[in-house]
């Protein structure tokens, strides 16, 4: 019976955010029929499916996460960001430096090393990171609103979580329970990304981005782009950068590297970045399908016909070493000559599907 329903049932097109020669190819898809029995389910699955392979993208309303939820979250991660430096380096005392292992990081990451480019300046961010597993009170306690907002928020984005997980269960024809029992650990972190304004008289370094050229690591990105200043993501699709359309009250998603490789590239993790535009933005990046760390990376889905594409990886192994090249000391630290140094460079972008 779903299969006679019109796919575009519940995908529109948007026009891309302000330039645009055409309509853009992003898929805009309300995820309101997932709470209407399996047919709605189905028809969801199909267009959350459909961007995913198409430009690994899709900007996604109706979800579980009210704007209440996230105007709480955004406000008190602004305070947060709006403190002197020592304030909110107060927060790492206790944990080794650098991204992946302290909360607070500024100017410590280059998204360019996701893709193997060791050349790019350091990205123009701030980035408070929060582990679920360890507790809220690793979080800083000032301003004070920021822990319930950051509790309030990670309650909504479980729900969320599970619906991802019934929608990809179906897109992939898995067994019903496969990726909530693959993903249970609860390892998805969340991740508060600041994005200054340029001070007076300052400038940008030559090639500097806001984020630089990557693709995601894990599973599903989750992000929330600042209502306030939406602009400066843009994919690549084919030679050309598109804009990522902002639609009030949705949000992002998009496939990392790792669900790529375990769909066996059916789903593609697509480059993209985020430029500079003048004003600050805030944004809000969870994910979802991230599996627990001991879960081999077997291909799944329709892409699995293929044949395996990619040796099996260890999960969280897989992670380990995504997280560790944020770091802009990432090369330096593995001490290779020149062309061991290429030579890592190349498979890192071969990570790319
Ligand atoms: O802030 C954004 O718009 C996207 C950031 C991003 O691509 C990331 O954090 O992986
Ligand atoms: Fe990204």
């Amino acid at each position: 019976m779903w299969l006679r329903l019109p796919l575009d049932a519940c995908v529109r097109r948007t026009h891309t955010w302000r330039s645009a020669r055409t309509m853009t190819r992003i898929s805009v898809v309300d995820m309101a029929a997932m709470a209407d029995g399996r047919e709605g389910q189905l028809r969801v699955a199909q267009a959350l499916s459909k961007a995913f392979a198409d430009t690994g993208f899709a900007v996604v309303t109706s979800t579980p996460v009210p704007e209440i939820a996230l105007a709480q979250l955004r406000r008190s991660a602004m305070d947060f960001f709006h403190q002197p430096l020592a304030e909110k380096q107060m927060v790492n005392e206790g944990s080794a430096p650098g991204y992946g292992s302290s909360p607070y990081c500024r100017l410590e990451e280059n998204g360019a090393q996701l893709l193997g480019d060791f050349t790019k300046p350091d990205d123009l961010v701030e980035s408070l990171t929060y582990r679920p597993h360890e507790g809220l009170e690793r979080l800083p306690d000032r301003p004070p609103e920021l822990r319930p907002a950051v509790q309030e928020f990670g309650e909504r984005v479980a729900r969320f979580r599970e619906v991802l997980n019934c929608a990809c269960d179906l897109a992939l024809g898995q067994d019903e329970g496969f990726f909530a029992s693959k993903c249970g650990k609860g390892r998805e972190a969340l991740r508060l990304a600041f994005y200054p304004d340029l001070e007076e008289g300052a400038t940008l370094l030559d090639g500097q981005m806001r984020y630089g050229e990557h693709v995601d690591s894990f599973g599903l990105t989750i992000l929330n782009l600042d209502p306030a200043n939406p602009e400066g993501l843009q994919v690549q699709i084919g030679e050309e950068w598109v804009d990522v359309p902002w639609v009030k009250g949705s949000f992002v998603l998009n496939v990392g590297a790792l669900l790529s490789r375990w769909t066996n590239g059916y789903w593609k993790a697509a480059v993209h970045r985020v430029l500079f535009k003048r004003g600050q933005r805030l944004s809000i990046v969870s994910g979802a399908l991230r599996p627990d760390d001991d879960v081999m990376l077997e291909p799944c889905g329709p892409g699995a016909l293929a044949g395996e594409k990619f040796a099996p990886v260890r999960a969280g192994d897989f992670c380990q070493e995504r997280v560790a090249l944020h770091r802009p000391s990432y090369l330096q630290q593995k001490q290779l000559d020149a062309e061991a140094a290429q030579r890592l460079s190349e498979d890192i972008r071969s990570y790319r599907q």
